[in-house]
């Protein structure tokens, strides 16, 4: 090994002793159980319902507070430490108001401080002292300490413990400590968050999971379509743009562009309001809890259609400069006869109804007015000085990548394009023939070079993020076409029909997940592909696991404009040194509901795998860094104390 390196090492390891307690304490933590991995996916701007999950950690912290409490106190009781947990500023101020005497109160505070400190003692069993600290609240660190390893048997410090509880309540610190150790909690009950795609589109709040995931304590990012969407927009890519701007009119949150993320949508509300009428095809999808008057309805209806024309015009000249799309059969404009109001599709033609191509030249139907062109400019402009949405998308780059190959699981979000026999699906790019792993080794590539130059919005990376959001062996689609177009314009429902790669039906069985397990490198006996992307729909009988085990689907949907499609309000998936657990969430209401009734959204859980033996943090991708970091200290050890 390099001195030099080992030279620069030392300078924090500058004694025998410090080597020697370092390689004890890593080889100690490998022997711990592994810590709780938490999946989700699907989460479509629905941050409440998010936000719930995280927070009740699919019911771990209910669970640790039955092991505890059960028995102990009342159901009621329990029920109401659990919200406080979850939300511990609201339930804080409900239990105060509630309250009429200081003393009673002062018990309240003591009781609950006292249940708190065990759950927390009891949640951070099998993590070293060293992570508990890190935990820990701060301000509170020392005290919590003391609290925690209290031994009982001499009794000789009860008092000062007692003390030590009375002295926080008198001083007014009670709320911060309950507060903190809330926190403390949710750390402590999950380790690690996967988010296995599709954070923005269709909710209201994508922002504020973006906010949260950024303070979240360990978190990575499989990217969705429609997070690539958002990416390929900032990146440059005008077609993206016009993508997510049509997606947020559809479902009536243009605010999400505008006051959050400070774009300005008056260049394109102009437009709409001199080309466009009121239109059934293109009137927002409403929200039951969100009054939007309607007039702003029409004036949304005029910017969808002028947005989407926008993009269908913009996809034209990219379909034409990369043969190896293989999308000719999406140059729809050029089908269409604009006297008859007819197209024409591998040879069947239809009539088209809710036209709106009044900013079509029927000779050049590509061709977008100059009015058009500076729209689209402007918005970009504006959306790549947006310093939020700047924010959300470094994040989203930093974290987040294609695919993650995890403690022998393979995270997707879509799928992994296959032909009809289950073998990787070819594709050319720029004379090279890529499939499988390296097809989107490739792609992800792209992806970042794109969002490395934003300034370029013509060049094959930028086109190729629009690819990823539609093309047919994205990884993230993974259909023949996405038929926005026929949905809006043609009845008949042959046409909406979106031919799914052949991946979709055949991770059913085990051997093509074996199959892909392998191309991943991955060991295809003990490893799962953990999925999302398309809604399991429990309503017809659907089962998340298949194939034996082998792939968990969890897009049960978060979304709330699915939840009627699949009969719940999304699954996640647990897995600790125990194994793996599917949890099903039944629709969440309301915060105020959790905080009043102590009611939660959780039920069903199945078992996926049960570990014959406890996993351990040495089985794991920590682990192997552990070892590696171990190794070198040995080195250390050798090179600069054992001469
Ligand atoms: O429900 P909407 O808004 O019409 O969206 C439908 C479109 O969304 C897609 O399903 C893609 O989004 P998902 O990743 O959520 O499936 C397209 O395949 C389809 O054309
Ligand atoms: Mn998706």
């Amino acid at each position: 090994m390099n001195t030099k390196y080992l030279d620069l090492l030392a300078q924090k390891y500058d004694t025998e002793e410090k080597v020697v307690t370092e390689i004890i304490n890593l080889k100690a933590i490998l022997n711990l159980p592994k810590g709780t991995e938490h999946f989700v996916s699907d989460l479509h701007g629905e941050y409440q319902a998010f936000q719930h999950v995280l927070r009740n950690g699919s019911g771990r912290v209910k669970e640790k507070i039955r092991d505890i409490f059960s028995g102990v106190i009342f159901e009621k009781e329990i029920d109401e430490l659990a919200a406080l947990v979850y939300y511990p500023e609201e339930k804080l101020q409900i239990i105060k108001n509630d309250f009429h005497q200081e003393e009673d109160l002062h018990e309240w505070y003591k009781k609950t401080i006292k249940r708190m400190i065990k759950l927390i003692s009891y949640a951070s069993s099998k993590y070293t002292r060293s992570k508990l600290r890190k935990a820990l609240p701060s301000q509170f660190a020392y005290i919590i300490e003391e609290l925690l390893y209290k031994t009982e048997e001499s009794g000789n410090k009860e008092q000062y413990y007692h003390e030590i509880i009375e002295q926080i309540i008198s001083l007014g610190q009670a709320d911060k400590l309950i507060t903190g150790l809330a926190y403390s909690t949710h750390q402590l009950v999950v380790d690690h968050l996967h988010v296995v795609g599709d954070i923005y589109d269709r909710g209201p709040e994508p922002d504020k999971i973006m906010e949260e995931l950024i303070n979240y304590h360990s978190v990575d990012i499989q990217w969705g379509n429609h997070d690539v969407l958002w990416i390929g927009a900032f990146a440059g890519s005008k077609v993206c743009l016009a993508n997510i701007l049509r997606i947020c009119a559809r479902y009536d949150n243009l605010d999400i562009i505008e006051d959050v993320y400070g774009i300005n949508l008056r260049p394109l509300m102009n437009l709409a309001e001199k080309y466009y009428d009121d239109n059934p095809a293109f009137r927002p999808k409403t929200h039951a809890d969100k009054k939007t008057s309607e007039h702003e309805l029409v004036q949304i209806t005029k910017m969808h259609q002028a947005i989407a024309m926008i993009q269908f015009k913009l996809e034209s000249p990219i379909i034409k400069r990369r043969p190896s799309f293989n999308m000719e059969e999406r140059l729809l404009l050029e089908k269409i006869d604009f006297d008859s109001n007819e197209i024409t599709l591998n040879g069947s033609t239809y009539p088209l109804e809710n036209t709106c191509f009044a900013t079509i030249n029927p000779k050049q139907p590509d061709m977008l007015l100059e009015e058009e062109q500076q729209v689209i400019d402007k918005l970009l402009f504006s959306v790549q000085h947006s310093e939020k949405l700047a924010r959300h998308m470094n994040f989203l780059m930093r974290k987040g990548s294609l695919y993650l190959r995890y403690n022998g699981n393979l995270l997707i979000h879509g799928c992994i394009p296959i032909d009809e026999e289950g073998n990787m699906e070819k594709m050319e790019i720029e004379g090279k023939s890529y499939a499988g792993r390296e097809l989107l080794d490739k792609f992800e590539q792209f992806l970042r070079q794109s969002f490395a130059h934003p300034e370029e919005t013509d060049d094959l990376a930028t086109d190729m993020v629009w690819y990823l959001w539609t093309g047919e062996y994205s990884s993230l689609f993974g259909k023949r076409a996405m038929t926005t177009f026929e949905r809006y314009f043609i009845k008949e429902k042959v046409t909406h029909k979106e031919i799914k790669n052949h991946y979709y039906h055949l991770r059913e069985n085990e051997e093509t997940c074996e199959k892909i397990l392998t191309e991943f490198d991955l060991d295809p006996e003990h490893g799962h592909i953990i999925n999302g992307h398309t809604p399991v729909k429990e309503i017809e009988g659907e089962n998340p696991i298949k194939a034996g085990g082998k792939i968990i689907v969890i897009d049960g949907g978060f979304s709330k404009a699915y939840q009627s499609k699949t009969g719940i309000a999304g699954y996640t998936l647990l897995y600790n040194s125990y194994g793996m657990k599917l949890v099903a969430h039944k629709h969440f209401n309301s915060k105020d509901e959790v905080l009043h009734d102590g009611t939660d959204v959780l039920s069903v859980k199945r078992l996926v795998d049960k570990e014959l033996e406890r996993k351990k943090v040495l089985e794991t991708n920590v682990g192997e860094v552990l070892c590696q970091e171990i190794n070198i200290l040995k080195n250390l050890m050798e090179y600069r104390y054992m001469k």
